[in-house]
């Protein structure tokens, strides 16, 4: 039997029934050949964050992550979940743009991976309120390889905010 990985995923949507369109793609994913179990968080509502900074003017987005397991290598998995954001709608417009269905591989057990097609750790998780806010809900104590604590990410961002 092929190692069993846990990993965290992010979801976010802004077009659509948001909060369906996630729990569907998390239906789908524990379907999945190779997925062994899926532990969604809470959704929260946020605002898009552009390229140009937050914008109040577009959609906004919900978003959750969850904790999967997964026999999956890391490019089974990200296969797997281009797979499901196509089936939900996903168009490829521009980067950071609106979309029915967005799914990203925040972690891969304690492993970084860097390919031409994989990134991981996801290199802006640790700046991202709407990655890290319910990571937390679903693990108090979750650390994101490389930068540390969720928790004290988390707060970084917040603090920036009030000042
Ligand atoms: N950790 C990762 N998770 C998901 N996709 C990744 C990751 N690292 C690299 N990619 C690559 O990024 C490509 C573009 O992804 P996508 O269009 O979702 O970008 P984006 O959502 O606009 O921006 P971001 O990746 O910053 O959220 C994917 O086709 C995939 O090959
Ligand atoms: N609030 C919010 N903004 C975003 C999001 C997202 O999931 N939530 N995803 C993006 C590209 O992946 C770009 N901007």
């Amino acid at each position: 039997m092929r190692q069993l990985v846990t990993c965290i995923l992010a979801f976010g949507s802004n077009l659509g029934d948001r909060e369906n369109t996630i729990g569907a793609a998390c239906a789908e994913l524990m379907a999945a050949e190779g997925i062994h179990s899926v532990r969604p968080s809470p959704l929260h509502e946020s605002v898009a964050v552009t390229l140009r900074g937050p914008d109040p003017d577009i959609p906004p987005y919900m978003n959750a992550v969850a904790e999967v397991t997964t026999d999956r290598g890391p490019e089974e998995l990200l296969d797997l979940i281009n797979r499901i954001e196509v089936q939900y709608g996903r168009v490829r417009t521009e980067r950071w743009g609106s979309r029915t269905l967005d799914i990203d591989i925040i972690t891969y057990g304690g492993r970084m991976v860097q390919t031409e097609r994989l990134t991981v750790p996801h290199p802006h998780a640790f700046e991202r309120d709407f990655v890290l806010r319910p990571w937390l809900d679903l693990d108090p104590h979750a650390v994101l390889m490389g930068h540390g604590r969720v928790a004290e990410l988390l707060e970084i961002i917040e603090r920036g905010w009030a000042s």
